[in-house]
Formats: C-alpha cells, sequence, structure tokens
C-alpha cells in the first residue's frame, strides 16, 4: 500500500487552475522530488497534501485513510509535515524553544517535547547554540533550524519546500547530507526545489508538474532527458539554445 496519495487532486483559486487533476503515490521509505517551472502548481500541492488548502475536487490518501480537508494540526499529528519555503522563526525564542513549539504543535508523543527538540537540533548539528536566539543565524543554519522544527514533530513523511533554495554550494551539500540521514532513518521525503543538483542527488524518482498538470513521473536520469519536459522548461525562459535547464550537475 502506498503511503501516500494524491487522487485526482484540482485546486482552482477563481478562474486559475493551480492544480489539475493530479494523481501520485509514494511508498513508505521513498525520496521524491516534484519539479516544474515557477507557477507550475508545486507549493500548492504541498498545500493540499498538508492541509494548508483544501481541494476543489480530488482526495488525500495518508497511511491508507481520507485525509481530505484535515487541518495542518491534525495531518503533523498523523505524521505528515512540511517545511515553510521562508524561514520565520520566533525572534524572542531560542532555537530549543523554537524546536519545541514544533514538538509541542505536531508532536505525536506528549512526552517530553524538549528533549525531542533538543536531540532534533543535535541531528542537524545546532545544539550547541541551542540557547542562542536565532538572529545570528547564517541563512544555511536557518533551513536547519526549519529542518529540526519538522524533525520535532516525529514525522513519517516530510515535504521539504525548496530547502537548498539561497544557499552556497558549501551549505548545499550539507542539506544534502541531512537529508540522505533522514531518509537513513527510514523517513520518507518528498521534496521541491529550484536546486537541481540537491533535488537530483536525493531524489529516486520526479514528478513533473506544467501549468498545474503532472506531465512525467520517471527516474532522475530519464527525466533530464525527456523532451516533454525539457520543454516545459524551455519554454519558460524562451531560450531554446540554452543548456539543459534540468541537468542536476
Ligand atoms: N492563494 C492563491 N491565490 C490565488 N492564486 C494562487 C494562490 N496560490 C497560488 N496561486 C496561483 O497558482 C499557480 C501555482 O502557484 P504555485 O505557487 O503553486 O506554483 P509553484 O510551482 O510553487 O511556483 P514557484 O516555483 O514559482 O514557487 C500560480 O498561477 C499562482 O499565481
Amino acid at each position: 500500500m502506498a503511503l501516500l496519495e494524491g487522487q485526482g487532486l484540482t485546486k482552482r483559486f477563481g478562474g486559475v487552475v493551480a492544480v489539475d487533476d493530479v494523481t501520485f503515490s509514494v511508498e513508505r521509505g521513498e525520496s521524491v522530488g516534484l519539479i516544474g517551472p515557477n507557477g507550475a502548481g508545486k507549493t500548492t500541492l504541498f498545500r493540499l497534501l498538508t492541509g494548508i488548502h483544501e481541494p476543489t475536487e480530488g482526495r488525500v490518501v495518508f497511511n491508507g485513510d481520507d485525509i481530505t480537508g484535515m487541518s495542518p494540526h491534525r495531518i503533523c499529528h498523523r505524521g505528515l509535515v512540511k517545511t515553510h519555503q521562508i524561514v520565520r522563526p520566533f525572534e524572542n525564542l531560542t532555537l530549543l524553544e523554537n524546536a519545541t513549539v514544533g514538538a509541542q504543535f505536531g508532536g505525536r508523543d506528549p512526552d517530553d517535547p524538549e528533549e525531542r527538540a533538543y536531540k532534533a537540533l543535535e541531528f542537524v548539528r545546532l545544539a550547541d547554540a541551542a540557547h542562542d536566539p536565532p538572529d545570528t543565524l547564517s541563512v544555511g543554519a536557518l533551513k536547519r533550524l526549519e529542518i529540526a522544527r519538522v524533525l520535532a514533530t516525529d514525522p513519517d513523511v516530510l515535504l521539504f519546500d525548496e530547502v537548498a533554495g539561497g544557499l552556497d554550494s558549501d551549505e548545499t551539500e550539507e542539506i544534502i547530507d541531512l537529508i540522505y540521514d533522514i531518509k537513513a532513518r527510514g523517513k520518507t521525503i518528498f521534496l521541491i526545489d529550484h536546486v537541481m543538483r540537491a533535488l537530483m542527488t536525493v531524489s529516486e524518482r520526479i514528478f513533473v508538474l506544467d501549468n498545474g498538470r503532472l506531465i512525467a513521473e520517471d527516474t532522475p536520469d530519464k527525466i533530464q532527458n525527456n523532451d516533454r519536459v525539457i520543454e516545459a522548461y524551455l519554454g519558460e525562459s524562451g531560450n531554446r539554445d540554452a543548456s539543459n535547464p534540468i541537468s542536476g550537475d
């Protein structure tokens, strides 16, 4: 049985069809990526999965249960959680307190949210700064704090929304290593990223959205050579002579 499924998911905002009849499934322990040109509907799809938006049509099935229309809080309790694209920690709280809020908000284990938060900070290598405020953190460290916040909820599935966005190459490598470590703990990973190197390295399978529709689903190698996918990206830039826009190199 698939762990996470979208069945005919559609989301309309007035006249805009952001997600258009998307059906997919993700198995337990898989790491999959979601790509597509700007405005393709990636973030909206993630928001449908985590209860931030309710689909206009279709269903979200998690662990065999229909979770369509449930609140993000209840979905998080069930073990499905998403990182925020723009990381905005509580500035007046320490890193540990920030991660503890995550553990208390979504955690399934009512005991020791602070201990779980501390372990999550250790995991992302921020424990040394546990009692500091977040205002001195680099962009890379802020992204790691966001990962700690969601890890502290003890999820089964982590949806990463642009975790490698805005990072330099060392920070990107650090995030890639972290995602591998999270996967090695048996977690299921679903990520959106414009940083193709990160996405192509980490994902075993890739879904491609264009204009809200799922246009391809394949291994990273095959996706990088899929004419329809390349066309969708090149159509966006208008530059037909550009080098492969979805190369992970
Ligand atoms: N809350 C909203 N209200 C109205 N339109 C929206 C809303 N959210 C998204 N859209 C529209 O839905 C479409 C898909 O947007 P979405 O942000 O999901 O795309 P994306 O693939 O994540 O884009 P990007 O890569 O630029 O982040 C766009 O046309 C966007 O303008």
